[in-house]
């Protein structure tokens, strides 16, 4: 398996982050196209969003698809974050629990993998628990600032991002993906 992988997204800071993770060992080309927001459940969505990209690419294509899940709203707003924080801010997310004590919650990152249109595509699951808060810090990406991961005193959008990038749902789903890959004869870079 020597073909380029495409990493599809239309989300800059994703790909910043993917490539601050995956360093020079998954050497990955990018391609921004925004993928329709699918709804259903975390993995079924991550899958259809990989068969829509291989069919773009017509090649090796990954995707990643990534959820905000509050315990007390049994997992949402979770894939549907995107929306909820484009309408209500970062601070309408923390107040979507004024009514719960359980601020609990989670990040989740499934990433997919498909060798091509017509393979089936395999998903790789990410997840780093913690604690929805009042945000805090830059606002630079996303729902960062009301995410505080469990052991940790700061928001993901305070932290150093080398500490994020160590402990995230992203970090933890590639990898499973770069396992995945160098175990099936995608060869390991230095
Ligand atoms: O680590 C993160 N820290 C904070 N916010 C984040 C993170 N990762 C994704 N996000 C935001 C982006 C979007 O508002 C939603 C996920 O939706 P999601 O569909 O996966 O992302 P997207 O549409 O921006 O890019 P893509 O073209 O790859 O689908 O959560
Ligand atoms: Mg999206």
């Amino acid at each position: 398996m020597t073909k380029t992988i495409t990493f599809i997204t239309g989300n800059a800071k994703k790909l910043e982050e993917v490539i601050q993770i995956l360093g020079t060992s998954l050497p990955l080309q990018s391609k921004k196209v925004d993928l329709p927001e699918l709804q259903g459940e975390p993995y079924d969505i991550s899958k259809e969003k990989c068969r829509l990209a291989a069919k773009e690419v017509n090649g090796p294509v990954l995707i990643e698809d990534t959820c905000l899940c509050f315990n007390a709203l049994k997992g949402l707003p979770g894939p549907y974050v995107k929306w909820f924080l484009d309408k209500l801010a970062p601070e309408g997310l923390y107040d979507l629990l004024a009514a719960h004590t359980d601020k609990t919650g989670y990040a989740l990152c499934n990433f997919a993998y498909a060798e091509g249109p017509d393979s089936e595509p395999i998903v790789f699951e990410g997840r780093t628990d913690g604690t929805i808060v009042p945000p805090r810090g830059p606002r630079d990406f996303g729902w960062d600032p009301v995410f505080q991961p469990d052991g940790f005193n700061e928001t993901y959008a305070e932290m150093d991002k080398t500490i994020k990038n160590t402990i995230s749902h992203r970090h933890r789903s590639l990898e499973k993906v770069k396992q995945y890959l160098f175990a099936n004869g995608y060869a390991q870079q230095q």
